[in-house]
């Protein structure tokens, strides 16, 4: 072990102890009377933060949030806490206040414990990244259910003002402007519109943020306390799913039709080996079979996947193409554990997708998520690649390890310690790609990797991918460009209205008919530019 590896290791071990001297400080604080002392404490916390690079500024920014909370108390005490008065207003109004040392005193005491506990709490927080916090809370056996709130209700803040930040960006785009402030109507009608969409869009951006945790090993009990729960799992009338839904015809070309799975897989086969502290597939085979999902719908159900058969060999580069509503999100969701089967089956070698292995199933198959702001949610794009080695419950040097390599692999080395809402959407798509390479899956899926990338950025994903596939890894990408799928993939799957239409080699993109029928060609002149190229 190196020397900076042996003071990693110590800086984690002592974590959990200054938290803890933190917190037993801030408690104590309580107990001091002296105005001197108190005064003497602040200092000395601003000049601790100051050596251990936290300026000034930073503290007092986060003072600043108390004002509104404390500065009614502070200005009222002194007025009506009784004791030897120091000074008599005479309102305009009529009648007199008296302000009393000992009031006066009481509220200058409040205001130094409130300076002194958030100052030591900024420079505590700011010398650790959050996971570290939050794991050196873990080490000091604080509920886990306490802290996952109090992680989840973090996130969601930060969601909120994400979505409060774009919102207020699209309605100043579009020429509003504030006239006559909250005493006009039409403002006070926008606010409220405002407000209420602004909820519903952090509630569902909170969601999707939420599932990105998951697919990334997050559990909600604790990293090491077994599976957690998937969001989506509910009871199914299976004979009406299988029966009620119209398949759109199979197209019958050899090269696609399916091979069938119907033998029962033997458990026997299924052999674990040691990577780090998980288990490891033998290959990485895919398999579903038979698999059906319905989604309960507010007004009626949406059978949203139908009968789906598949095996994806390890190494296969595989496109997932259909149009918008065919079910690949779905699918995709399915294949790396974030929905449990309602009908059918999914598998990972031997490894049957449920409840109790759907954690397992994560740590093999990666997600990048179509929007990478669904995805990146810790404060820096390096704590952000480290989640989900830290979720694996590797130690610290080979997370940090991992960190570096995921972000060379995407040529994102110089982006570690920038914020992600500070990159360039490529660069975004790119630490997300990295978040999900740290966790070193088996198998990769994007779901729609190259939507809002210009021409560049598409190549550098291309690239990444492509570094991927030559170390052995499975890619899916699930898109709707027939050429990016001719181009790249080695096996083209096509899904339309929930069912299996097509699936083989990529000869199958030269069968207009069926391209057509998947809703893949977008016009005549486009069908007459792919007939050329193919002749
Ligand atoms: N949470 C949900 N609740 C109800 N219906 C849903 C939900 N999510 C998806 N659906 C429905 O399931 C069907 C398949 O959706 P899915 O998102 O899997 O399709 P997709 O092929 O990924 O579409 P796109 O290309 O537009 O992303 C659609 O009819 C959709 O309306």
């Amino acid at each position: 072990m190196n020397r900076q590896q042996h003071l990693g290791k110590n800086r984690n071990s002592y974590r959990h102890v200054a938290v803890a001297v933190t917190f037993v400080f801030i408690a104590s604080i309580g107990l001091i009377e002296n105005l001197y002392i108190l005064t003497a404490l602040l200092l000395g916390m601003w000049s601790l933060g100051f050596f251990s690079g936290v300026g000034l500024r930073t503290i007092l920014s986060r003072l600043v949030w108390l004002v509104p909370f404390l500065a009614l108390t502070l200005l009222l005490f002194p007025f009506w806490y009784p004791g030897e008065t120091f000074w008599v207003w005479t309102a305009p109004w009529g009648g007199n206040f008296q302000l009393s040392l000992e009031g006066l005193q009481k509220a200058l005491r409040l205001g130094l414990r409130v300076a002194v506990a958030v100052s030591s709490l900024t420079v505590l927080m700011e010398s650790m990244s959050r996971s570290q916090f939050f794991q050196a809370l873990r080490r000091l056996r604080i509920p886990a259910l306490f802290l996952q709130l109090a992680e989840l209700i973090l996130r969601y803040v930060e969601v909120f003002r994400d979505e409060a930040r774009r919102m207020s960006r699209a309605r100043k785009a579009r020429g509003y402007e504030e006239k006559g402030g909250i005493l006009n109507p039409h403002v006070r009608a926008v606010y409220a519109g405002f407000l209420g969409t602004l909820m519903l869009r952090a509630m569902d951006r909170a969601e999707r943020v939420y599932l990105a945790m998951l697919a990334r090993g997050y559990s909600a009990t604790d990293s090491t306390d077994g599976p957690s729960q998937p969001p989506f799992d509910g009871p199914i009338d299976r004979e009406h799913l299988a029966m009620d839904r119209a398949k759109p015809d199979k197209f019958k070309l050899d090269q696609f039709e399916l091979e069938e799975t119907t033998e029962p897989l033997s458990d026997s086969t299924w052999r674990l080996g040691q990577k780090g502290e998980g288990s490891r597939l033998a290959t990485g085979r895919l398999q579903v079979k038979n698999l059906s999902y319905r989604y309960p719908g507010s007004n009626r159900p949406v059978d949203a996947l139908c009968q789906i058969q598949l095996k994806i060999e390890p190494g296969q580069k595989v496109a997932l193409l259909g149009p918008n509503g065919a079910g690949k999100s779905t699918l995709i969701h399915h294949l790396c554990g974030l929905i449990i089967p309602q009908s059918g089956e999914v598998r990972i070698d031997d490894l049957s997708l449920t409840r109790d292995t759907a954690r397992e199933i994560r740590r093999h198959v990666g997600l990048v998520f179509q929007d990478p702001d669904d995805q990146l949610f810790c404060g820096t794009v390096a704590e952000d690649v480290a989640f989900g080695p830290q979720n694996l419950g590797l130690p610290e040097e080979e997370v940090e390890k991992r960190v570096e390599s995921a972000l060379a692999a995407v040529q994102g080395l110089d982006l570690a310690r920038y914020a992600p809402h500070q990159l360039s959407y490529g660069q975004k798509k790119r630490v997300a790609i990295a978040g999900v390479l740290a966790m070193d899956p088996d198998i990769l899926i994007l779901d729609e990797p190259m939507a809002y990338l210009d021409p560049q950025g598409q190549d550098e994903v291309m690239q990444i991918l492509q570094d991927c596939n030559c170390r052995g890894k499975t890619i899916i990408m699930a898109i709707h460009d027939i050429d990016l799928a001719e181009s790249w993939a080695d096996r083209v799957i096509i899904l339309q209205d929930g069912a299996l239409l097509a699936d083989g080699g990529t000869e199958i993109l030269e069968n207009e008919k069926l391209l057509q029928s998947a809703r893949l060609l977008s016009n005549f002149s486009q069908l007459r530019k792919r007939k050329q190229a193919i002749e």
